[in-house]
This record gives C-alpha cells, sequence and structure tokens, in this order.
C-alpha cells in the first residue's frame, strides 16, 4: 500500500502555485463542444483523470463507455449518447455502480430514449439502446439527489427537435454547477430561460455556436491552499494561486466568504488571489448546499484549528466518491474532532476532542479530496496519507505543488 508521510511545516513561505483547470467546466465545455460538431477550441483543458477520461470517451468508437469514478462524465455522457442516438454501455468503478442515475434515466425515458439497466434498477451499467422520436418536450426532476442529472439534460436541451422544458421539484441542491451550466451554454450561444421563482428551465430547439473558450483555475482546488494558509503557523505566510477570477462560473469560490472567518483574506491580482493570513471567528457555521465538495476542506480546518462549527447542506456528500459524512466522522477523530449528526439528515456539528498524541494515519476511502483536505494538516503536525495517487481524479499535480510548502516522504 503507497502512502505519504508530511512532515511538519516548520518555515514560513511566501510562494505562487499554477493550481489545476475546473474539471466541472472542462467537462462541460468538452460536451458542449462535441454538440457542436467539435468546431470550438478549448483552451486550458483540465489535467484531472475525469477530465481525459471525457476527452477519450467522447472520441471512442466502441459500445463500452467506461467512466472510471468520474462523475460528471457519467451523467453527462449518458444524455450527449442518448441525443446522438449512439448505443452505449455506460459503466464505471464499483463504487461508481453504487452512486445513482435512475433519477435522469427516467427524465430521458420521459423523453423517448430507450435505456436498459445491466445489474441494479436506478444505477449503472445501463445500456443506451436508442432514440428515434422525442416523445415529450417536458421533464419534471427532482433537484435534491444531484443536479448533474439536471446540468446534463440542460446541455442536450437545445439539440433536441421540440427543445426542453425542465421543472425542478423539491429541494435543488448545487445551483451554482447549474448556473454554470447555463453561463457556459449562453457563452455558446443558446439562450436558456431560467425561471427561479418557479424552478422552470426551459431551452428551446437551437444551434450552439463554436468558440474558442478558456476554463478557469479550479476553485475546489485552490480551497486546499486556503486550508494551508489557514494552519499555517507563521503570521507571514502567503500564497498566490494563479488563473483564479473573482467573478467565477464556480460556486466553490464561496472558499473566499468561509475562509474569511477561519482565518484567510483573499486580494485578488492581476495574476489569481493572494492568501494571507488575519484572525479567524471564534464559532463557525455554514450551509453547504451550494458547494459540497468544500466540506471536508472545510472540516479539517476547524477541527485543526479548534473552532466548533454547525453544518447543514452535507447530505448529498453520502453519495459521493465515498460515503464522505462517514469518510470524515471516522478519520476527523484522529485529529482530535468529531462530526455528530445532530438532526436527522440535516443538521451536523464539528465536535472538539482530546487531540491524539500519535501521528494520524489518514485513509483516503479511494476519495481524492479526502486525500487533499487532510494533507494540509501536516502545517500543524507530521501526518500520514494513505493512497495518495487518488487526487489524479481532479488535481493530478496536487503532490508536487504541495512539495513547494511540505517536506514529504512517499513509502512503497
Ligand atoms: O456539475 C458538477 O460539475 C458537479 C456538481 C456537484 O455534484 P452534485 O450536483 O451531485 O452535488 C459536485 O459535487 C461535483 O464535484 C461536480
Ligand atoms: C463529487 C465529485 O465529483 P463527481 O461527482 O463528478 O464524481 C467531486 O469531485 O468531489
Amino acid at each position: 500500500m503507497d502512502s505519504i508521510l508530511l512532515k511538519k511545516n516548520r518555515e514560513s513561505f511566501q510562494k505562487k502555485i499554477p493550481l489545476a483547470s475546473s474539471k466541472s467546466e472542462s467537462n462541460r465545455a468538452l460536451i458542449i463542444n462535441a454538440l457542436c460538431g467539435f468546431k470550438g477550441e478549448l483552451e486550458n483543458l483540465a489535467s484531472a483523470r475525469d477530465t481525459q477520461t471525457m476527452i477519450r470517451l467522447l472520441k471512442e468508437t466502441g459500445e463500452v463507455a467506461d467512466v472510471l469514478d468520474a462523475g460528471t462524465t457519467m451523467r453527462f455522457l449518458t444524455s450527449y449518447f442518448a441525443a446522438k442516438g449512439q448505443q452505449k454501455l455506460m459503466t464505471g468503478t464499483p463504487r461508481m455502480q453504487e452512486r445513482p442515475i435512475g433519477i435522469l434515466v427516467d427524465a430521458l425515458r420521459t423523453i423517448g430514449v430507450e435505456i436498459d439497466y445491466q445489474k441494479n434498477d436506478g444505477y449503472p451499467p445501463h445500456l443506451i439502446k436508442g432514440f428515434t422520436e422525442q416523445k415529450s418536450s417536458e421533464v419534471s426532476i427532482r433537484g435534491d439527489v444531484s443536479s448533474q442529472y439536471i446540468s446534463s439534460l440542460l446541455m442536450i436541451a437545445p439539440t433536441l427537435p421540440k427543445g426542453l422544458k425542465i421543472n425542478l421539484v423539491g429541494e435543488v441542491g448545487s445551483i451554482p454547477y447549474i448556473t454554470m451550466t447555463i453561463n457556459l451554454m449562453e457563452s455558446f450561444g443558446v439562450k436558456v430561460e431560467a425561471d427561479w421563482s418557479k424552478n422552470i428551465l426551459s431551452v428551446a430547439p437551437q444551434s450552439y455556436s463554436p468558440i474558442k473558450y478558456k476554463i478557469e483555475s479550479d476553485w475546489s482546488g485552490a480551497s486546499y491552499w486556503y486550508s494551508v494558509v489557514a494552519l499555517a503557523e507563521h503570521a507571514d505566510a502567503e500564497i498566490e494561486l494563479l488563473g483564479l477570477k473573482e467573478n467565477s462560473l464556480q460556486g466553490d469560490s464561496a472558499i473566499v466568504e468561509i475562509m474569511s472567518q477561519l482565518g484567510v483574506k483573499s486580494t485578488f491580482t492581476e495574476n489569481g488571489v493572494l492568501l494571507t493570513k488575519i484572525e479567524p471567528k471564534s464559532s463557525f457555521e455554514w450551509d453547504f448546499t451550494n458547494c459540497p465538495d468544500l466540506t471536508q476542506t472545510v472540516a479539517v480546518v476547524n477541527v485543526m484549528k479548534r473552532i466548533s462549527a454547525t453544518y447543514t447542506g452535507i447530505e448529498s456528500l453520502k453519495i459521493k466518491e465515498t460515503d464522505r459524512v462517514f469518510a470524515l466522522q471516522t478519520e476527523l477523530q484522529k485529529l482530535g474532532g468529531e462530526l455528530v449528526e445532530v438532526e436527522k439528515d440535516h443538521k451536523y456539528e464539528i465536535r472538539l476532542t482530546e487531540i491524539p498524541s500519535e501521528t494520524p494515519v489518514i485513509e483516503t476511502y479511494e476519495d481524492h479530496r479526502m486525500a487533499m483536505a487532510f494533507a494540509p494538516a501536516a502545517m500543524m503536525r507530521e501526518v500520514i496519507i494513505e493512497e495518495p495517487g487518488v487526487v489524479v481524479k481532479s488535481y493530478p499535480e496536487f503532490w508536487e505543488h504541495l512539495a513547494e510548502v511540505l517536506e514529504q516522504e512517499t513509502n512503497a
């Protein structure tokens, strides 16, 4: 088993970090560009495995599309191949086969796509068999499980002969990811009518126009650098993160506001954003409904800085790369913290417990964000991270970049 030992940081630093490009923006741009005949020009596509998998599967002509563990790749390609009427067997890792797809499949079936499950109803693998006639131009879809189903339907909507009206039912989570999709569609010349007072999204039949589009750096990846600065023990520690914009399409730019409460000031520069240290607040409360991928980052900071906290909006974490609620509950204990459910499926608290003296050995559960969220703890104490290779899903250069501030030893 591989692991990486991160030695406690001792020296102050002033660094510039290039960051990875956003896999969320990349995967949308790739689908939309494919829907305009691959005629656009995409710059700064992510090196993330999820994006590289998307690029490969859009080119491959075989009948099986194995997305590995990439959620957006699975959900976006399911609608894409359906709209193209391409026969494809969609599959992925054992964990991907536990991540629900039924809500999207039901919506596509309503539109007229023929899809069969191959193992368990509601879960991949599933076979897209064909799409000959659009049976309905309206679907109703739950918004509280994953926004990726909605983004996926939106992107194919203008290419459908009758367009599509999407009624969002119940609570809607991860809304910034839906608006990111709408923004990208509009950049490629398509109009989306979004009525957020009624939760109705309507798209008339239209053609995408190919353009030159540059993907922004990844705000989710940026969050780990905010932790590094928040947990740095030297008051003059600072990091400039390159390629980020103040007006981002990415909802995870909420990390700016979150970390302003947890000890990091953000100053936007010509090249990105400069992170410097400030005094944190003594308690913290956040609703992660719109930025679920930040939860692990913030939880580690809360525990390491001994700031107790209340979290809401973290239910969707249970169906991501791993059950992230369980993974956090298990691993935070090794740093001296607990994630306690205080209201069923709604409210959680971070409570502070005695700090164990032994070096924490953090399991990563095949989840990139477990590795990257816990690594910054080494600003304050030595940490071992198991299976560090998981970071390739979204940020393959993570350890190389982290070596700028933390000494590392890799053991086979
Ligand atoms: O559309 C996207 O790019 C994503 C949406 C979110 O998923 P959910 O909508 O399932 O919360 C997020 O967690 C994921 O990392 C990326
Ligand atoms: C949840 C994530 O990705 P996906 O759902 O695309 O696998 C993530 O990157 O944290």
